[in-house]
């Protein structure tokens, strides 16, 4: 029996279920698709693809080894199925779920008409604690646990030969008409496991401390989060194993760090389950009732400064420069964004979340949708959380280390004034070469006009809206969407909390 195996966001072979499934029933054929059309999706772009291209090379080098080459083929998935199956005598596709965008949804509706018109079977297996057509969050955390207890899939030690094809990354190389430019730096694609072992072995003592100091996260935070995304690490196995460090550490700072990566690992899950409940929120607000609180003020100068790092509020524009240079934040960074340009510049999410799309070379659209809506409160259940970036910088980058790596302009300017430079007096720009509007721009909205404008205006709008309909579309987001760890009364708490700011 001949079984396709088609890798998608799961570059690897360990813990790999369809993989182990095929092998275990005779020949198989490896197979990654590059998808022209994908590859023109708004929430895409080449800097993803600065990150698989490594990943692939890779993953063929570990097939190749195990006796089978991975074959990479270009085109639309439904021609380049129907071919390979017809030329391989393909008795089955095997593959793992994946929780896309909407673009990959459809592509998946049309390979499975595809298959089943062509009598081939389609199975999927899961690859995180996320799970198809649940009614509700109930019984989501035990059956997350029990998945993520589970033993993973034993490894695959050999592969019969089937057949090779030469091809070459570059001449497949991809194009989009309009795109960001590439990292400067980008992770080494290749170096997963090193990556992880240097956390649980080191790195993971300074997690907590670290992890939302923009100048440490870099070092301290695991930096996992580009090979759970492509799938060339398991995400079960990293639990596994880092419960396991936990469990036989006896060193204070190294359990406390283990232990809140672990439950990061828990929280991927956990938001990727939202997009695959609800895939209307990759472009609807959570809550309906958001729906016209923001579309009509889009201002797209203010968005511009916003992409480029140029609203001059140093934070936020260290952040954004940083970001656009090496494709990662830490998370307090990327919450301040989206908050900054939701409030401040009150900004609809959409545009925003497009743009980081593009910046992040570890892209989870199941992740990415919900965290979005979460930060520019469209969800109806968080609290609302507005950060002011003057507070955060002076608290997060005291020493502003931070801020001169990646703002060149404000290198000469003094703690003292580097987190507001425009109030330095003229003579003192001069002096530190930073004359504000000249070498680094004006701050493009007045702070606390800014804050006071967002919390009226959404004040306003809940005293609007805030009527039954409202509670009952908020109850409904909280029935499919919150997280039912903590008890129930004390969620409900959580979520009348509608109006707090964290100033
Ligand atoms: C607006 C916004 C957009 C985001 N978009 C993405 C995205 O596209 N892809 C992505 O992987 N993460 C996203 N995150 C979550 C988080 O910021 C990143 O996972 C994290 O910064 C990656 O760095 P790390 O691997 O060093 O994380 P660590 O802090 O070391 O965490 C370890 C792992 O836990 C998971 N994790 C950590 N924080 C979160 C979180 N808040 N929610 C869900 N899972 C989490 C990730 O898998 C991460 O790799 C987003 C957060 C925000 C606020």
């Amino acid at each position: 029996m001949n079984t396709l195996v088609w890798f998608k966001r799961d570059l690897r072979i360990d813990d790999h279920q369809p993989l182990y499934q095929a092998a275990k029933a005779g020949a198989v054929l490896p197979v990654y698709i590059i998808e022209p059309d994908y590859w023109q999706q708004s929430d895409v772009s080449l800097r993803h693809w600065q990150f698989i291209a490594p990943a692939l090379q890779q993953l063929n080098q570990q097939l190749t080894a195990l006796g089978q080459p991975l074959l990479i083929v270009k085109g639309p998935a439904t021609i380049v199925l129907r071919q390979l199956c017809q030329q391989f005598a393909i008795s089955r596709v095997c593959s793992h779920e994946e929780t896309g965008n909407l673009w990959t949804y459809q592509r998946d509706l049309a390979v499975a008409r595809l298959l089943h018109e062509l009598n081939i079977p389609w199975q999927q297996y899961r690859q995180f604690a996320v799970f198809r057509k649940l009614n509700n969050r109930d019984n989501w955390f035990t059956l997350a646990d029990s998945w993520l207890k589970s033993p993973p899939v034993a490894s695959v030690t050999a592969l019969p030969f089937l057949t090779t094809v030469q091809w070459n990354l570059t001449e497949l190389a991809l194009s989009r008409k309009t795109d960001l430019p590439l990292c400067s730096t980008v992770q080494d694609a290749t170096a997963a496991k090193h990556t992880f072992d240097s956390f649980i072995s080191a790195r993971c003592l300074s997690y907590r401390q670290h992890i939302s100091l923009p100048a440490k996260a870099i070092h301290s935070c695991s930096r996992l989060s580009p090979y759970i995304s492509y799938g060339q690490l398991s995400l079960r196995q990293l639990q596994q194993h880092s419960f396991m460090a936990l469990k036989h550490s006896t060193e204070q700072r190294k359990q406390q760090g283990l232990q809140a990566f672990f439950s990061r690992l828990r929280w991927h899950c956990h938001f990727m389950q939202k997009l695959e409940d609800e895939p209307a929120i990759e472009f609807f607000n959570m809550h309906r009732g958001f729906d016209g609180l923001r579309e009509n003020d889009f201002n797209p100068v203010l968005f511009q400064a916003w992409q480029n790092g140029q609203t001059g509020y140093p934070l936020i524009d260290a952040a954004m420069r940083s970001l656009l240079a090496t494709g990662w934040l830490h998370f307090r960074a990327r919450a301040m964004l989206v908050a900054f340009a939701s409030y401040h510049l009150w900004l609809h999410w959409r545009p925003l979340a497009l743009h980081l799309a593009q910046c992040f070379i570890d892209y989870e659209p199941g992740i990415h949708y919900p965290q979005i809506q979460m930060q520019a409160g469209t969800t109806g259940i968080n609290p609302n959380r507005m950060y002011n970036p003057v507070k955060q910088s002076q608290q997060k980058d005291a020493d502003g280390r931070f801020i001169r790596q990646w703002l060149p302009e404000l290198h000469q300017v003094p703690d003292s004034w580097l987190h507001t430079p425009w109030l330095m007096p003229a003579a003192l720009q001069l002096r530190y070469s930073c004359v504000i509007g000249r070498d680094y721009p004006a701050p493009i909205v007045d702070l606390q006009q800014a804050q006071q404008q967002a919390r009226a205006r959404l004040s306003q709008w809940l005293q609007q809206h805030n009527k039954p309909d409202w509670q009952q579309l908020k109850q409904a987001v909280f029935v499919r969407h919150a997280s039912r760890k903590r008890p129930a009364t004390q969620k409900k708490l959580a979520c009348r909390d509608q109006l707090s700011f964290d100033w």
